[in-house]
């Protein structure tokens, strides 16, 4: 199989470390504009992830484990212990920012425990402690991401179709995507021909933002209302669906972005193999099954209108969950960087996650 040329996914990179600064490039403007934001403190990046001006699970993460790095720059301490305790209510602020993706709430657990570790001697001054920890989170994902777009790519055919859902590349991540990782590694192996991304409605992370980087990449992709995915699978145009997710429980069900939930049933009645990946910072294996994970809800106004043109009469109510939960019954695939788990269940995850 062809080796993957990961330089040339290389390009976009959504958060940047100045040494002094977080910059964060701006998803809400991509992709006819390519603005940061500068964040100087913990504050403006838990404002950043809240605003989803970055945005991804595994994005936000590494986001906020930046934004422990400038909170530490904020405080003064005689030691690691002192510290802890100072700055832990600007991690309670950033832990706030948004409640679905285990990822955020995963990495400001991993800086604590840099700062215990500091304190116990082992990880030298913990302002620096902190820093390395932030930067082996990124580059940790990285890798993951890599390792993970082989791992997926080796489960689809040759000649595949395969449909996608929000947007799991660059953007979402410290580079190269987790399911859009998959699609770019099963093209280069030539085992994807054909690629199509749902619009992803109402913040259209697929219209704006997946079509945009795959075009980056020089890769063919076709943009579908999420409307017509059924019938994209009914017509055999597709014989995977490939998604991310924020969340994966002990059991295998999968919190991911709204419309996930419907694209998996709809699969399932059409004999199309569905598939999740992410990295294991988002298996959350305290959480034993998905009707337990909190399903943000964002601001209705995000429904009535696009672009900043409304599209909705005055007066009319909109409700708004930007995530659902697709049961472990209806995944064919779950694919970490640990490995794969097929027909996920509470024992084959178990076997991966807590063995
Ligand atoms: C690899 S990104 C995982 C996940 O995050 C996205 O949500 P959002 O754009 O609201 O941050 C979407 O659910 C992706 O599948």
């Amino acid at each position: 199989m062809t080796d993957i040329d990961y330089a040339r996914y290389d390009r976009i990179r959504p958060i940047h470390w100045t040494g002094d600064t977080l910059e964060l490039l701006d998803q809400r403007r991509l992709p006819f504009a390519t603005e940061y934001v500068t964040c100087g403190d913990s504050d403006a990046v838990a404002a950043a992830i809240q605003a989803l001006a970055v945005r991804g699970a595994p994005a936000i993460g590494i986001a906020a484990a930046w934004g422990v790095v400038l909170a530490a720059r904020d405080i003064e301490a005689d030691d690691a212990a002192q510290a802890a305790g100072r700055i832990e209510p600007a991690l309670q602020r950033l832990n706030a920012a948004r409640p679905t993706a285990v990822n955020l709430a995963w990495a400001l657990a991993r800086m604590r425990a840099a700062m215990l570790r500091a304190q116990a001697g082992k990880g030298g001054d913990w302002r620096n402690a902190l820093e390395a920890e932030a930067r082996a989170i990124e580059t940790e994902d990285l890798a993951a991401n890599r390792a993970m777009g082989v791992l997926g790519a080796s489960l689809i055919e040759e000649g595949s179709g395969v449909l996608t859902h929000c947007n799991t590349g660059s953007l979402a991540t410290a580079g190269f995507g987790t399911a859009l990782g998959v699609i770019r590694a099963g093209v280069a192996q030539g085992r994807i021909d054909r690629v199509f991304a749902g619009e992803t409605r109402p913040w259209n992370q697929g219209a704006r933002l997946t079509v945009w980087e795959l075009q980056q990449d020089g890769i063919d992709a076709t943009l579908i209302a999420d409307a017509a995915a059924s019938h994209l699978m009914k017509g055999g145009g597709v014989q995977w669906v490939v998604v991310g997710a924020d969340r994966i429980c002990a059991n295998g069900d999968v919190a991911n972005k709204i419309g996930t939930y419907q694209l998996a049933i709809a699969a399932r009645h059409h004999g199309v193999r569905f598939m999740v990946v992410a990295p294991s910072s988002t298996v959350d294996m305290e959480t034993p099954s998905g009707e337990l994970i909190e399903i943000e809800e964002r601001d209705p106004g995000e429904l009535l209108g696009v672009g900043g043109s409304r599209t909705v009469a005055e007066g009319v109510q909109a409700w708004n969950p930007v995530f659902d939960i697709t049961p472990a019954a209806l995944i064919d695939a779950i694919v970490t960087e640990k490995g794969i788990v097929e027909r996920p269940d509470t024992a084959s995850m178990q076997s991966l996650f807590r063995g």
